[in-house]
């Protein structure tokens, strides 16, 4: 098949609208291949229950589920001037990311912790970011450490701490087809011995008390 042929089987009926690509998003490429896919498992992506399926709802899924790759949709990390120089621990943040490899959700929890140099920020923002860098298709590693250097940078801190726990839906419904969890870490800026273990034993408490509820 030549590359012409291969570009007519890829036209479709738009209903009329414009579908100019969006800033960093390929709406266009999305529906193409998200109809390609229903037609890869034999369902015919023109039936009414899957037309929106590949015309709609899968690409504005995927431009949800990458806003972490588009600094746009960062959140605005307003900081205001540091009171304590030390370490702000947040333990279990909820985290949904994407594996690369497969596709599929891993999710899981944050723990993060900084150390404030001269600015702090607004605890709900530690949150927002970890919700908005995991929007990537990625590895647990990789997004562990893009967590912790993009906040020491963002706070311009003395230092991070990021711990992942998550659990891999491709491990789980497919493959080894078993659940387990996976722990990754990454530190970024100077952190002292009290700082790692003043970060151990946040996580070990909440932990615990998370246990017991
Ligand atoms: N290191 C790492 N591996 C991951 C992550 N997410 C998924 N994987 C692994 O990616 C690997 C892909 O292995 P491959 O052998 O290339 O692909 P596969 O044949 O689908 O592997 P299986 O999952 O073992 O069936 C698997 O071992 C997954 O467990 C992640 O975030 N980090
Ligand atoms: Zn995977």
């Amino acid at each position: 098949m030549d590359s012409q042929e291969q570009q007519a089987e890829f036209q479709y009926d738009t209903g009329g609208e414009t579908t100019g690509p969006m800033a960093g998003f390929d709406e266009q490429k999305a529906r193409e291949g998200a109809r390609l896919l229903l037609e890869a498992v034999g369902r015919n992506p023109d039936e009414a229950g899957v037309y929106d399926t590949w015309y709609r709802r899968v690409p504005a899924m995927l431009e949800t589920l990458t806003e972490g790759t588009r600094h746009e949709e960062k959140p605005v990390m307003r900081t205001f001037e540091a009171e304590t120089d030390s370490l702000v621990v947040k333990t279990s943040i909820p985290l949904h990311s994407m594996c690369e490899h497969h596709l599929l959700p891993f999710d899981g929890v944050a723990h993060v912790a900084y150390r404030p140099d001269e600015e702090m920020v607004g605890l709900s923002k530690l949150i927002r970011y970890v919700r908005w860098q995991s929007r990537q298709l990625t590895t647990q590693e990789a997004l562990t450490h893009d967590i912790a250097t993009g906040l020491a940078e963002e706070l311009n801190a003395g230092g991070v701490t990021v711990e992942v726990t998550a659990t891999h839906m491709c491990e789980v419904m497919r493959g080894v087809e078993t659940a387990t969890e996976t722990t990754t870490r990454a530190e970024a800026g100077s952190l002292t011995d009290a700082d790692r273990e003043q970060f151990r034993e946040s996580v070990r408490r909440h932990s615990a008390s998370a246990a017991t509820r």
